[in-house]
């Protein structure tokens, strides 16, 4: 009797500022496959919850607030993908501090993963995934063929963070960027669900040394996959 195949899923973890967006983005475009932003399903349940007022402290309204999220994913001829909360545009609320200091505190409440978890096992769609995050090897695509984690000194993560704001014309603190990267990180790896560490059998790749085509490449080999 022959199998039912599944969608193949690649997954790629590491933390905060570790080049797993621009990664991801670069390898579902060569691979054609989808791709899911799990942090921006956290930054956007952290958007929702400033927005309407919600207590952190109230798990059941936050929780409710990941499970009501109206979003759209819309992939643009670049590979970058637009978000829309409610039909708006979120783009740049969705990375401001206010922001992403929320969602950590979000991604530590188990509720808001567990409601989380179905919404992103349904981004597994024909002809495959590209599912960059935390807990994508580990927790949400435990079965995925290929999983990688990607990390970077966090000097190096704050240097590239620092590099990427400046370009884009927001004013930044490179020791202020570093010692956010440590405390995230720590808060990553130390909290109870879902606990920032690499899936067995993880590809792991530190890329403090190594160009943004390197690292794709390393990954491609990895999986097998030569371009034509
Ligand atoms: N190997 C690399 N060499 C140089 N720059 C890199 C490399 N990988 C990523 N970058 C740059 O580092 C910055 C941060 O990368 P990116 O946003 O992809 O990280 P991330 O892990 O997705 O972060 P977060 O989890 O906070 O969303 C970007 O400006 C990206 O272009
Ligand atoms: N699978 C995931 C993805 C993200 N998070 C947390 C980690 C950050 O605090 C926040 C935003 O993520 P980012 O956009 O910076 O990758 O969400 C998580 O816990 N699990």
């Amino acid at each position: 009797m022959s199998e039912t195949p599944t969608i193949p899923v690649v997954t790629v973890d590491g933390p905060s500022g570790s080049g797993k967006g621009t990664i991801s983005q670069i390898l579902a475009t060569k691979l054609g496959y989808h791709l899911l932003d799990s942090g921006a399903l956290y930054r956007l349940t952290a958007l929702a919850v400033i927005k309407n007022d919600i207590d952190i402290n109230q798990v059941d309204k936050v929780a409710q607030a990941a499970l009501d999220l109206d979003v759209v994913f819309d992939p643009q001829p670049d590979g970058e993908q637009k978000v829309l909360l409610n039909g708006e545009d979120v783009g740049v609320q969705l990375r401001l501090d206010e922001t992403s200091a929320m969602a950590s505190q979000v991604a530590a409440i188990p509720e808001v993963r567990e409601a989380l978890l179905i919404r992103q096992k349904q981004f597994r769609q024909k002809p495959g995934l590209v599912a960059d995050g935390r807990d994508m090897g580990t927790v949400v695509f435990p079965d995925a063929e290929h999983k990688v984690f990607l990390t970077a000194s966090p000097e190096i993560r704050a240097e590239r963070r620092h590099k990427q704001l400046i370009e884009k014309g927001v004013d930044a603190n490179i020791s202020h960027l570093l010692k956010s990267i440590i405390d995230r990180d720590e808060r990553d790896r130390t909290r109870t669900v879902a606990p920032l560490v690499p899936a067995e059998g993880a590809f792991v790749i530190d890329s403090s040394d190594l160009t943004i085509d390197e690292v794709v490449q390393q990954i491609l080999d990895f999986i097998g996959f030569s371009e034509q």
